[in-house]
């Protein structure tokens, strides 16, 4: 597992090959001392918190620990000739860069539960009507469903050939018992672990073109001119509250 911290680290600094030389010597991440905030990854056994310690640290990983990425650590690998990665953060946590960042790098298929969920609403299946009426209410999709989707995904033919990000899943504890149960395991669970503030501050500031679909921040991302200025939108639900009850759900 790599988590990354509070560091607006979205450069291509991470590496995730898959890890053959961590020894049981390594100790569980002193953050994760218990089971938040991820108690549901780090109950199941292939998610279970091991930290790197820096002198520990093989040489191919050195550069998450370098200056640019602070707050970057291993803290779980497993061998694995395909490279397997699963990635969790809240909204705004970067997640997006660092998927697109990922599967560049390492010409993984980059599979979203959210994407195959709409993929699923567009097919106009049973299925998708159900999952339809959840996902306008804000509400996880129940895992019969999604659990099946995620599954036949990963079995596709490019998965199996090149490996795979799996983005969105798991996101409870039974969706994580359902992979274990499929026998599907990652080498590297990635974190990132962005505190509340942050997460926040990002939600708040964000802004969509709706003419190019690209996504400023006020303070980090400015438009280039008054007329993109001028027809940035915000999406209903960036707002302090929403964001600050998303961002206590995922930290907490
Ligand atoms: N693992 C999952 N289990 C159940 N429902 C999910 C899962 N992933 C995504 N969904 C549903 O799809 C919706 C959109 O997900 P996603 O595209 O990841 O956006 P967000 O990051 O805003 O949740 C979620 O609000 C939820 O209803």
């Amino acid at each position: 597992m790599l988590t990354m911290g509070n560091s607006t680290c979205l450069s291509p600094c991470v590496s995730l090959s898959p890890c053959d030389s961590l020894s049981p010597s390594l100790s569980p991440h002193p953050k994760f001392p218990n089971p938040n905030p991820n108690s549901f990854l780090l109950s199941h056994p292939p998610f279970a918190p091991i930290s790197l310690r820096s002198n520990q640290t093989p040489s191919r990983f050195k550069k998450l620990l370098s200056p640019n990425a602070p707050n970057c650590f291993v803290v779980a690998s497993a061998k694995g000739e395909l490279l397997k990665v699963i990635i969790s953060g809240a909204p705004a946590s970067g997640k997006g860069t660092q998927c697109e960042l990922i599967t560049q790098k390492y010409g993984l298929v980059h599979i979203s539960a959210g994407d195959l969920l709409r993929a699923e609403i567009a097919s106009a299946s049973e299925n998708g009507k159900l999952a339809k009426e959840y996902m306008e209410k804000g509400q996880l999709v129940p895992n019969e469903i999604v659990a099946m989707m995620v599954k036949e995904r990963l079995l596709q033919p490019d998965s199996q050939q090149r490996g795979w990000l799996l983005d969105g899943y798991p996101r409870s504890s039974s969706q994580a018992a359902a992979l274990e149960d499929y026998g599907i395991r990652p080498d590297v669970f990635i974190l990132l672990d962005v505190s509340e503030d942050i997460l926040v501050e990002r939600v708040v500031g964000r802004r969509l073109d709706p003419l190019t679909g690209k996504i400023y921040h006020l303070k980090y991302s400015p438009p280039q001119n008054d007329e993109i200025a001028s027809r940035l939108t915000q999406r209903f639900d960036d707002t302090e509250e929403k964001a600050c009850e998303v961002a206590a759900a995922h930290t907490s």
